[in-house]
């Protein structure tokens, strides 16, 4: 089979986008990626399916002559997102979208796997197809069951996230960190249901949730170093069944965002201190569950991103943008906390939609750029 062409890329493109599959539910899009993969020249591939982490898709190209074994990886989860595109290609599965381009993400690792199977690389590549980046952490889940062992073990690692706000085909990096870590916040205030007339004979739960919120929104303005960076978002929250009767339980959930591990861990503790606090002051019991799992700040590797951030600047078919940090996570960065590496941009010029909106619409014209540009710099790698 010859390489893909950008039609071709494109046409699998769309089809990974009708059948979006929430983290670790990808059995679907594990079984076309498979069925892609095994259409190519096989001489040089080992394709494996970890038996732990079954929608999970490991696949080494061997090299002709291995200093080292390159890892690249692409995660292959979507969101629980209703589509609102239009598109003549949406989303199959109701209330289930690729609204964070993990769809692109695939089709740029096809379009270099179909090309490396073809052109014997002269390092051997390790393709990872990553089940679970938007929660779950699927790259540690990976990394925890052993999946990164003997020949499957990268020496270092490469990974792209899609932006929307950059034009199409770009490439966009920056030293040190790329973006946040994160953890999840979950909050359960137990209280006591009453009816709405008596107040005095309950315990109001979501009175205290309202306090607790507004509480939490002072952590960042008044406990942060105004210079360094931090965000709270609850982006959910859930009481009571009825207007008239005081809701005895009430659950906020959210995320929180910095920069390092230590803004992290200070965000953690007020909010631990916070919730003590409210439980005090309403007398209530209320419980905090924070979890980070995998997604650590994404810290890039001083000398593999000088290499790469300068192939791409001196690269005359590559628009190399130098980006800000961001405040989106990314469980990439447990793994380049393990293996040395670097995470980029890839630009979709969308620049009306965001990530995990559901009208986002990435320029496929990415996809090609994106596989050239990565493709380019893979080689120049492995000259060093
Ligand atoms: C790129 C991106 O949008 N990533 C997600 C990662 C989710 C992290 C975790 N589940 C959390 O919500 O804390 C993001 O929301 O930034």
């Amino acid at each position: 089979m010859a390489v893909l062409t950008e039609d071709e890329l494109i046409k699998i493109r769309r089809h990974l986008h009708e059948i979006p599959e929430l983290a670790l539910q990808e059995k679907e899009t594990h079984a076309y990626l498979l069925e892609v993969i095994q259409n190519f020249k096989q001489d040089y591939l080992t394709i494996k399916t970890p038996e732990s982490l079954p929608t999970a898709l490991l696949v080494l190209v061997k090299g002709k002559d291995p200093k080292r074994t390159i890892g690249y990886r692409t995660d292959i989860d979507a969101l629980p997102v209703t589509e609102k595109t239009g598109l003549p290609f949406s989303s199959k599965t109701p209330g289930i979208m690729h609204a964070c381009g993990h769809d692109i993400h695939m089709s740029v690792a096809i379009g270099l796997l179909s090309y490396f199977s073809e052109q014997q690389p002269k390092d051997n590549l390790l393709f990872f197809f990553q089940p679970a980046e938007e929660s779950e952490s699927g790259g540690k889940q990976a990394y925890e069951k052993g999946i990164f062992q003997g020949k499957f073990k990268p020496d270092e690692f490469y990974g792209l996230h899609d932006n929307p706000a950059l034009p199409a085909g770009s490439i966009g990096c920056r030293m040190g960190t790329l973006f946040a870590g994160t953890t999840e916040i979950n909050i359960d205030l137990f209280g006591k249901g009453g009816h709405a007339a008596f107040p005095q004979n309950a315990n109001d739960t979501v009175v205290a949730a309202a306090s607790l919120i507004m509480q939490i929104q002072t952590i960042v303005s008044r406990s942060i170093d105004p210079i360094q960076s931090g965000v709270i978002t609850l982006g959910k929250v859930e009481a009571g069944t009825i207007r008239n009767v005081i809701a005895g339980h009430t659950r906020i959930e959210g995320t929180l965002r910095g920069l390092t591990q230590e803004m992290i861990l200070k965000i953690d503790q007020r909010l631990r201190d916070l919730c003590e606090g409210i439980a005090r002051s309403y007398n209530m019991q209320v419980k905090l569950d924070l979890n980070q799992g995998g997604y650590w700040p994404v810290e890039n590797d001083p000398k593999l991103t000088q290499n790469f951030i300068s192939y791409m600047k001196e690269n005359k078919d590559v628009n190399y943008i130098e980006t800000e940090p961001k405040m989106t996570g990314e469980d990439f960065g447990f793994l380049l906390a393990k293996f040395p590496g670097t995470m980029f941009w890839l630009g979709v010029g969308d620049p009306d939609s965001e990530l995990h909106s559901a009208t986002l619409n990435p320029d496929e014209k990415s996809i090609q750029r994106g596989v050239d540009a990565i493709k380019g710099f893979l080689i120049s790698r492995m000259e060093k």
